[in-house]
């Protein structure tokens, strides 16, 4: 692709990578780390644009240059107004799981484009309906270590893609970065044409 300014990802997330990639974009790699825990009250769509915002924000005062654009993204599961994020361990993951086990759930997945004199963030919910899962179910696939990195501990494009009976909205939000959202975004910031 013919890109007109460079363009920084803020992410350490290989899915995120690969999708730009499959997209034909480059980028040069700054990833930042946050602490992603949610404030006092703060509603999850509140809190995922909050976090892509202050990654984008975090990897601009990194750089060198002020003329790159900075991309991130920052991704949880809800259910009931909860946020799910990465599990820290066997027992938290199989909490996620088994409460996301034969019902709907939504990922909300933000991303953030900023550059030295804007920044724009919009955030894309998809609904994701999971199948029943058996406590073997869960048991085996924490075992796989596919869960670990993963937001509500599942990944769609991976083993879990068998517990999804049907998606509403954007599977490239659910693995982490929308890609017509994105695809916008770095119009309207002239990355690409
Ligand atoms: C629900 C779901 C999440 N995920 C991933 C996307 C994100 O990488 C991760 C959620 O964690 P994030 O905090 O959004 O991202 P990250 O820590 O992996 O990377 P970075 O902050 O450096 O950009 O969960 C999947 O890969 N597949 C899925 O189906």
């Amino acid at each position: 692709m013919n890109q007109l300014r460079e363009l920084t990802l803020a992410s350490a997330s290989p899915r995120r990578a690969e999708l730009l990639t499959q997209i034909g974009v480059e980028f040069t790699k700054r990833p930042v780390d946050l602490d992603e825990s949610a404030l006092p009250a703060e509603r999850p769509s509140e809190l995922v644009m909050r976090l892509a915002g202050a990654k984008a924000k975090a990897a601009a005062k990194l750089l060198q240059s002020t003329n790159n654009v900075i991309l991130a993204s920052d991704t949880i599961v809800v259910l009931d107004d909860e946020a799910l994020g990465k599990p820290v361990d066997f027992a938290h993951a199989r909490q996620m799981l088994s409460s996301l086990s034969g019902r709907s759930h939504q990922v909300l997945t933000a991303i953030s484009v900023k550059d030295a004199s804007r920044q724009k963030t919009v955030c894309v919910a998809t609904d994701v309906h999971f199948a029943t899962l058996s406590d073997e179910d869960i048991e085996q696939y924490w075992a796989t270590g596919e869960p670990a990195d993963k937001a509500g501990a599942y990944g769609i494009q991976g083993i879990a893609g068998q517990f999804v009976r049907s998606i509403g909205g954007s599977y490239s939000a659910v693995v982490g970065l929308p890609l017509y959202e994105t695809v916008q975004l770095l119009k309207e910031f002239e990355v690409i044409k």
